[in-house]
């Protein structure tokens, strides 16, 4: 088969999951941690080939946008006291609705359990609505009435009226945007319950998913393990800033775990409660989002669900070049869109199926409050469209409010060409009576009043004006504190400034390694039509866990030199590969390697010995080529780091007739 009818048969054949986690098990690609005590749902430990394999996926990500963008990268803690997670709004909202069944005491995540009953009714329907057309057509020839009539009513039981599915087909393009108090609505106008008792559940709760501990052995330092890894990047913008010469725009970026409790992780490693995630922040002007390469990237052409499309119930994607998408507004600006193609060809760079991929925007009541546009990168498995990677713009609301809470700023300062004429709000603070009234707090009161914001400063000189005296708290003092028109002096002046600052507003994309991972595994999956039992993992050779299955024909003596030496050549190249000197027919050993995914075969033969010639063979299409151990290594280099296609890699050796495949 050609390489483009390999791909048709990947895409299209629908995935057959258990087949897939029995081969991703059974070669120890990942495993449930803990399973020696029973396991804890949502925790999984990977084995040598997912190590590997996702050792490969982050190596690619690192070059393809830390070293061609040129991004800081940070390594942060991943304990995170209260008190940042607090600002920056996860202690009262990162949470997920949940609801209890009280008689069996078990739990379920509400918009995931609407989301089911639903698809799951939608399909009951589908299946009744197809019988129904077979027992209508057969209605002739079945003579014996009453069973006929059964048969028919069984099949209504669970047809559906026309506007419920439509409801439903509704309800679905939307679940992402529902309130707990919507959900809790849809559950008992849809009654929907335990879907396996139908007993009905207690009303939706919000459910913290962050993961909550005591740093320091006294127990008064609360904190959480952190949720992403975006927090302690923005904490370190004045840094990061000040290492990029006071210059924006510029991104951060950091790979590391992150944490959450999830309601109920089912979905393998889709939904876990520990994971590696991959974070940008891109840092830039608000007045200006243009991006200096977006023309580079302007034509590549994507699927996009935009929020209208979803709002009308429907799931039906546009294609366009992310140009057009900028150009008409569909996406916000060009920065965003830069990163939306860049995050489509890294995908496709560690193999996602492009028919598989799309872009989805967040609904209004999705967004966060303070984000502009918001997209998902999401992908097709065997689970549905799945979000891989958010790519969110926030605004300036995360180094607003950390500026806002530990009253340091977190700005940019860009010198102006020509200076220009503002009008300011400034206090003045007559300091020699702090003292003698606050004593040794006078420094807190003065630097909470030396911190306000624009704002704030004109609501106090309003206050001043109308009250005579101003009323404030400062965090760490108690009680109320006042002070009069002697003490503080508020006015709106015009300045000339030379220097125009801003907070930086702030574009993240933001990957879920494992997601993507196991995404990958989905499109990469298929079994040779030839002998279905056999069952392939085609990962491009620059991601796959190992490059060479290096197999001697036999364990005959002969061929141990030659094998040392060839393991010698691929070692000093260092281009990872297995030598597979089991005495099982060379069939076999080819099977066991196209399941670890690995790319290219070279055997070793009796020939080998006299010209040192050996064959090189492709994972896929099987196809085999001969030549010296150097050119066919040579080859192997240039199609896995060097993207040369397997033909022209190939072209000066000579090919091979196929040595049976046969297990
Ligand atoms: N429980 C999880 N297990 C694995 N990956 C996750 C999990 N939660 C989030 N991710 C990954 O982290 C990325 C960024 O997280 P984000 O907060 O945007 O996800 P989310 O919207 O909370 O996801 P979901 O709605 O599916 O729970 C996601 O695109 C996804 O790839």
């Amino acid at each position: 088969m050609s390489a483009a009818e390999i791909k048709m048969v990947r895409s299209t054949a629908e995935i057959n999951r258990e087949n897939l986690e029995a081969v991703l098990r059974g070669r120890f690609f990942y495993a449930p941690a803990f399973d020696l005590y029973g396991g804890v749902s949502g925790l999984y430990d990977y084995g040598p080939p997912g190590c590997a394999f996702q050792a490969n996926v982050i190596d690619v990500w690192r070059k393809h946008f830390i070293l061609e963008e040129d991004m800081l990268e940070v390594d942060c803690t991943m304990l995170t006291p209260f008190e940042v997670l607090k600002t920056s709004g996860h202690v009262d909202k990162f949470s997920d609705w949940m609801c209890r069944d009280f008689n069996t005491g078990e739990i379920f995540r509400a918009d995931h359990l609407v989301e089911e009953v639903l698809e799951a009714r939608l399909k009951g329907d589908k299946e009744a609505r197809g019988l129904l057309e077979d027992a209508n057509a057969s209605a002739q020839e079945d003579n014996n009435k009453k069973k006929r009539k059964n048969k028919v009513k069984q099949i209504k039981a669970v047809k559906l009226e026309d506007d419920v599915v439509k409801e439903y087909e509704e309800i679905l393009a939307k679940i992402d945007g529902y309130s707990g108090e919507e959900l809790g609505q849809l559950m008992e106008k849809y009654n929907v319950g335990n879907p396996v008792t139908g007993e009905s559940l207690e009303a939706p709760r919000a459910f913290n998913l962050m993961f909550e501990t005591a740093i320091g052995p006294s127990g008064q330092l609360r904190g959480f393990l952190r949720p992403e890894t975006a927090q302690g990047q923005f904490l370190n913008f004045n840094k990061l800033l000040e290492f990029n010469n006071s210059k924006t725009p510029f991104a951060s970026a950091s790979i590391g775990k992150s944490f959450r409790n999830e309601i109920s992780p089912r979905a393998g490693l889709l939904r876990v409660r520990e994971f590696l995630m991959a974070e940008i922040e891109h840092f830039l002007d608000p007045e200006d989002k243009s991006h200096p390469r977006f023309a580079e990237v302007k034509d590549t052409k994507l699927s996009f669900l935009p929020r209208e499309v979803q709002q009308a119930g429907s799931t039906e994607p546009i294609v366009m070049s992310i140009g057009e998408a900028v150009k008409t507004k569909l996406v916000d600006n060009e920065t965003l869109g830069y990163f939306i193609a860049r995050i489509a060809k890294f995908l496709l760079t560690i193999g996602v199926d492009e028919t598989k991929m799309r872009f989805r925007q967040h609904m209004a009541n999705e967004m966060a409050h303070y984000a502009a546009d918001c997209w998902d990168g999401e992908l097709k498995t065997s689970y549905g469209w799945i979000e891989c990677v958010g790519c969110a713009d926030r605004s300036a609301y995360d180094l607003t409010v950390h500026s806002n809470k530990t009253k340091q700023k977190l700005v940019v300062r860009q010198k102006l060409d020509t200076p220009v004429e503002v009008k300011k709000w400034e206090i003045d603070l007559t300091k020699k009576l702090f003292g003698p009234k606050f004593r040794k707090d006078a420094p807190k009161v003065e630097a909470y009043l030396l911190n306000l914001s624009q704002a704030e400063l004109k609501a106090k000189s309003e206050e001043l004006k109308a009250n005579e005296k101003i009323i404030f708290q400062v965090d760490g003092i108690e009680g109320n504190l006042e002070l009069d028109g002697n003490f503080i002096t508020i006015e709106e002046r015009t300045k000339t400034e030379h220097v125009r600052e801003f907070v930086p507003n702030v574009i993240e994309p933001s990957f879920g390694i494992g997601r993507i991972i196991y995404s990958v595994f989905e499109h990469s999956f298929w079994n040779r039509p030839e002998d279905t039992a056999r069952s392939v993992l085609s990962f491009p050779p620059l991601v796959a866990p190992s490059k060479v299955l290096l197999v001697p024909l036999s364990n005959h003596k002969d061929l141990a030199p030659i094998t040392a030496q060839i393991s010698k050549l691929l070692r000093a190249e260092k281009i990872p590969f297995k030598v597979d000197d089991s005495g099982v027919s060379i069939g076999k050993r080819y099977a066991r390697n196209d399941e670890l995914g690995t790319p290219f075969g070279i055997t070793i033969d009796f020939a080998s010995i006299k010209d040192g010639s050996v064959t090189l063979r492709e994972r896929d299409s099987t196809k085999q080529v001969r030549g010296s151990a150097t050119d066919i290594i040579g080859a192997i280099r240039e199609i896995t780091y060097n993207g040369v296609s397997w033909d022209e890699g190939t072209k000066d050796l000579a090919p091979f007739v196929s040595q049976s495949e046969t297990v």
